[in-house]
């Protein structure tokens, strides 16, 4: 189906283009954008009424953008929100999360995953970097829901050669079975979970697996400075060194994808932006659980990619990028005591066209040619008068429940509010059920 959209002030991301159209339209045919354009001649309904578009909509008050892209998830953990706060990561993990997650079940994961995808169309987020279990539950669930998800297996191994055979062989069948499915919405990487619960020699394998395959790589990477101490005292330098000992950062066959990346050095950063790794900074996991603040304006400035991740449910504890938006400018200026770190607009890059980067080339910004993945951000709101400068408001006052219309690959999955890939009321049922069973079942084996 063709959608037109009219009447919109449209914020393109595209650098190399426009990049604010105050009275804009768009045409989509298929799943790509075939136009876009200055409407303040009424060239929309020109194009409406030559191509016969059945299907138009008026965007007036509203700003249309790319879709924004969380890089770093958990999305089963959905189920986990609220589960356990006021920790820190390592009593947080091995004392309530990994006992909890001892007793997930598939069932479980494909609900959990689809109140994910249900709050991230709410809130504007129509791609996300995955890394769980059960990963076929959470492909299914983005295969309903229409948005793009790309997938990792999350693998521990523990220093255990036989377990990370079997480890990778689930991530190797993750890949097999989705990469490219639901008309590319579905793509896949591997998942080594961190250097400090796998091996070296099990992250180089990983990484052969990812490059052999053709799909990139997702870790965690020196999220607290008890990572840090671990690998200083065990091999006498930080992770991103005893990686780079694998050549595990090269980006020259597929992408390399690290989360948090808070005790990052000077020379790990020059090494992130040699290498062309994409950083996904989650300011709100880290400062929940109080690992730090990633030095995201010197990364910047050292040329290395950045994008934004919301972690999982149960360090955040929820799925908005908007939030997440808002706090990273705030934390780089309280942690720079600089008002002029982070601004707005290198934000909205980082949430767009950043992380789009990492997961489907041919989105993140609106351009012709580009996949159809866009949201419209109701303006005609208390909260949006007035507005002096776009981006300024999208990071500062906006909220994803600002958020009403969103398109993906060509196909409205939210229109003025409305979800219309899936049953909401159902959706919400059924992943209390399987959150308060999973909590129960965890008690008992207490
Ligand atoms: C192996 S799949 C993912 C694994 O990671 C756990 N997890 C969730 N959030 C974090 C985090 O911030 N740092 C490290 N590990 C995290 C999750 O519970 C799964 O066990
Ligand atoms: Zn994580």
């Amino acid at each position: 189906m063709s959608i037109l959209i009219k009447n919109a002030y449209i914020a393109t991301m595209d650098k190399d283009g426009t990049s604010e159209i105050p009275n804009g339209f768009l045409l989509i045919e298929d799943n790509l954008i075939s136009q876009i354009g200055d409407n303040s001649n009424g060239a929309a309904d020109k194009i409406a009424a030559d191509k016969g578009i059945g299907k138009v909509i008026d965007a007036e008050g509203a700003i249309l953008m790319p879709g924004l892209s969380n890089t770093h998830t958990h999305l089963g953990m959905t189920l986990l929100r609220g589960y356990a706060d006021d920790m820190a990561l390592k009593d947080w993990l091995e004392k309530q999360i990994w006992p909890a997650e001892a007793n997930l079940t598939a069932e479980d994961v494909y609900w959990g995953s689809l109140l994910g995808c249900l709050e991230m169309i709410r809130s504007g987020t129509t791609a996300f970097c995955d890394m769980y279990f059960f990963m076929d539950e959470t492909a299914k669930a983005v295969e309903k829901a229409g948005i793009r998800g790309c997938l990792s297996y999350g693998m521990i191994e523990f220093g255990d050669a036989e377990k990370g055979t079997k480890e990778l062989a689930v991530n190797e069948k993750l890949v097999s079975d989705w990469q490219g499915k639901a008309n590319g919405r579905i793509t896949t990487m591997f998942g080594p979970h961190a250097p400090n619960t796998c091996s070296q020699a099990f992250i180089a394998r990983a990484k052969e697996a990812a490059e052999k395959a053709g799909v990139g790589v997702h870790i965690h990477v020196l999220e607290t400075e008890a990572e840090l101490n671990y690998m200083k005292e065990n091999f006498d330098m930080c992770s991103v060194h005893h990686l780079d000992a694998v050549d595990f950062w090269n980006t020259s066959k597929v992408p390399v994808l690290a989360a948090h990346c808070v005790w990052m050095s000077d020379g790990d950063i020059k090494l992130f932006a040699e290498k062309g790794v994409t950083v996904s900074h989650n300011p709100i996991s880290n400062m929940k659980l109080a690992s730090g603040i990633a030095p995201i304006q010197k990364m910047l400035d050292a040329g290395v990619i950045v994008a934004l991740g919301t972690d999982g449910c149960a360090s955040n504890n929820n799925l908005s990028l908007f939030e997440e938006m808002k706090t990273a400018a705030l934390l780089q200026k309280v942690g720079t005591m600089d008002p002029t770190a982070l601004p707005a607009k290198a934000v909205v890059e980082m949430a767009t066209v950043s992380g789009a980067q990492v997961i489907d080339k041919q989105t993140g910004v609106l351009k012709t040619g580009g996949k159809a993945d866009m949201i419209l951000v109701d303006v005609n709101k208390a909260n949006a008068a007035p507005i002096f400068d776009v981006y300024s408001h999208l990071v500062y006052a906006a909220a994803g429940s600002d958020v009403k219309t969103m398109i993906v690959d060509g196909k409205i999955l939210m229109e003025d509010y409305n979800v219309l890939v899936m049953d909401e009321e159902e959706v919400m049922k059924k992943a209390k059920e399987c959150a308060y069973s999973l909590a129960e079942r965890a008690k008992q084996k207490e």
